[in-house]
């Protein structure tokens, strides 16, 4: 199918009260993309398809995973008791470490639906989305999807909502975005209860931006939501943030690819080819104005901290310079990754990466290896922890190499702190001792526990990110047969008696391995690593000591004895040529070989240990 093609529009006819912005939120699976498509056949911005692929989804790593990542914008026309309404609906992605997306996505909107699966009812998620839209003042709409479902039960859940969100349950709207049944009540139920932007067309030129990415052919393009005046070609325009002066070059909506425009006014949403070189001048949550009549800027969002550091580092070190372009071309699709060249003794050059979380890191290695063809290591995810010094200066540790040892601690630190998280988790009752069983093994703290209906639990939980980031979702699924849903939500920084465990083999230090965790925890994941290590190691011509040590304190260790390896010994003297191929063989291994402390370790033992570790 070809989407359909505008030319050059001319939008000027829509007044803001004929336009309405939108988005829709939900737990992931609850059928956003699909309702998305539904809204725009019906506004016939696409045609109707067999397949039923989803228009929004564009990545490849989404469409395989099956979730949103970066949220994409639509517009769409429609009439409605004689009148021509512009909608634009605002896509916002499904996942925790995304949330940072959905708020930026909710703030160019005047109203939600909110999105909630008929058999699985209210989510983790649901929760977390609910409060997003609920602190940024819009008109929520509760739509029950997935009503054909034969396991669902629209007025149970209807009931959920009403308890969870004080919502009014013969509020909700009972749809299925897949059979269409119902879909026609949303965009007339959005134009009469999602009010119209407030936009002044007559005032100076103003506008919100909300996305950004990087086009191939035109370079960066910036989704703005226009607040006040209008805007054309040739105007120039200035960033509140970099005050920097800016053309625009073209200016558009998403219908639903980008389809040019002859301005845009106030209260469109639409996207602004600016002439910036590069994505990192365009900041989300950024004011623009005309340039001659600046104003005060739109409060600013919170920018996405990366929360979650791992180190890469090529399997090959001769793949170096084609994986740092392959990471560079990387993040101008996916701004929100942080990156910063690093070198390890164990692992050689490579680089120290920032992401949202840890599926965020998921998706990005992902598209290394299937995009890029890339062979890389990942190292174990760190947080940012805080270390505060008596003479009064701070510092981030993103790198467990970084971390003050033992002596320093002592003599130099006032205290060593840890990013915490609130998390809200949603399950059937019958797994609630197993949940608080696994949140206390996790420094967990519980701040609340409610029923949502005669059958659902709803735990929050103060819990350390660090306990977070590593399997902690991965037990939950364990722990309630795959029915718990989990989400969280930065809550500053605790004081916390962290140390760093170092991994020694013959004595040496192997940067890589080191980690920072709780002082309760080093001897129990000492223990762990130091067998698995052994496991991994090949026996070599002198004995091998593996040892996992905090400060000078030995907390694990293991030894390997001796072994006589000698390749040539199957051969009986005769065949030369076999003896060499021989030799060649084991001089090739060797290139993958890193000498640590007089000891080979081989880039896949690092490879087998890191893609295998807690
Ligand atoms: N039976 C039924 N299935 C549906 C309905 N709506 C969506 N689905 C299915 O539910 C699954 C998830 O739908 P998506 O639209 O991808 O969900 P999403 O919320 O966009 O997911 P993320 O992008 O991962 O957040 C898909 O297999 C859909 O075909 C519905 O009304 N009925």
């Amino acid at each position: 199918m070809q989407p359909n093609s505008l030319g050059s529009m001319e939008l000027e006819a829509f007044k803001t009260d004929q336009i309405r912005n939108f988005s829709i939120i939900a737990h992931v699976d609850h059928g956003k993309s699909t309702l998305a498509d539904r809204l725009l056949e019906l506004a016939q911005t696409i045609t109707k398809r067999k397949d039923n692929k989803q228009v929004l989804d564009k990545l490849r790593v989404e469409r395989e995973r099956g979730i949103t990542v970066k949220a994409q914008s639509a517009s769409m026309f429609y009439d409605y008791k004689g009148k021509k309404y512009l909608l634009n609906l605002i896509d916002t992605p499904g996942h925790m470490d995304f949330n940072f997306e959905v708020s930026r996505s909710l703030a160019a909107c005047q109203g939600t639906l909110l999105l909630v699966d008929a058999a699985q009812g209210i989510q983790a998620q649901t929760v977390a989305n609910f409060y997003l839209a609920f602190g940024q003042d819009i008109k929520i709409i509760p739509v029950i999807n997935k009503i054909d479902l034969p396991s669902a039960e629209p007025e149970r859940v209807a009931s959920q909502i009403e308890v969870a969100f004080e919502m009014p349950a013969e509020e909700c709207l009972k749809i299925s975005a897949k059979s269409s049944l119902n879909v026609d009540q949303i965009l007339p139920s959005i134009i009469e209860s999602v009010p119209s932007p407030s936009g002044d067309v007559e005032a100076p030129f103003k506008a919100l931006l909300f996305d950004s990415w990087h086009d191939t052919y035109v370079g960066v393009v910036c989704l703005m939501a226009v607040i006040d005046g209008r805007v054309k070609k040739g105007d120039k325009i200035v960033s509140a943030h970099s005050e920097r002066r800016y053309e625009v070059m073209e200016t558009g909506i998403m219908y639903p690819e980008q389809s040019p425009t002859a301005s845009l006014q106030a209260g469109q949403v639409g996207y602004f080819v600016l002439n910036m070189k590069a994505l990192s001048e365009s900041h989300v949550g950024d004011t623009f104005f005309d340039y001659k009549h600046i104003g005060t800027p739109m409060p600013g969002f919170v920018p996405a901290k990366p929360m979650v550091w791992a180190g890469i580092f090529p399997i090959d070190t001769a793949d170096f310079e084609k994986l740092d372009h392959s990471i560079a071309k990387l993040t101008l699709s996916d701004s929100s990754v942080l990156v910063q060249k690093e070198t390890s003794t164990a692992l050689g050059q490579g680089w120290r990466l920032g992401f949202l979380g840890t599926l965020h890191m998921d998706v990005f290695r992902q598209r290394l290896e299937q995009e890029y063809d890339a062979n890389i290591i990942i190292t174990a995810p760190t947080v940012p922890y805080r270390v505060e010094y008596r003479d009064g200066s701070e510092k981030l540790i993103r790198n467990p190499t970084e971390f003050p040892d033992t002596d320093e601690i002592s003599q130099k630190v006032r205290s060593v702190q840890e990013p915490m998280v609130r998390s809200t988790i949603i399950f059937p009752k019958e797994y609630l001792g197993d949940i608080m069983v696994l949140c206390g093994s996790r420094r967990g703290v519980q701040l609340e526990h409610t029923y949502l209906d005669e059958s659902r639990v709803l735990l929050k939980y103060r819990l350390p990110l660090a306990e977070v980031v590593t399997d902690f979702h991965q037990e939950l699924k364990g722990k309630s047969s795959g029915f718990a849903s989990f989400d969280y939500e930065e809550d500053g920084y605790d004081d916390a008696d962290l140390v760093k465990m170092n991994i020694v083999l013959n004595s040496k230090p192997v940067d890589a391995l080191s980690i920072i965790l709780h002082r309760s925890q080093a001897e129990l994941v000492g223990r762990d690593w130091v067998k698995r290590l052994k496991g991994l190691l090949s026996r070599q011509l002198f004995e091998i000591v593996i040892q996992a040590s905090v400060g000078n304190k030995i907390i694990a260790r293991e030894g390997m004895s001796a072994m006589r390896k000698n390749v040539t010994a199957k051969c009986y003297g005769g065949d030369v040529s076999r003896k060499m191929k021989l030799l060649n063989k084991q001089k090739e291994g060797k290139k993958r070989m890193k000498a640590i402390g007089g000891v080979e370790v081989s880039q896949e033992a690092f490879y087998d240990f890191m893609s295998k570790k807690k």
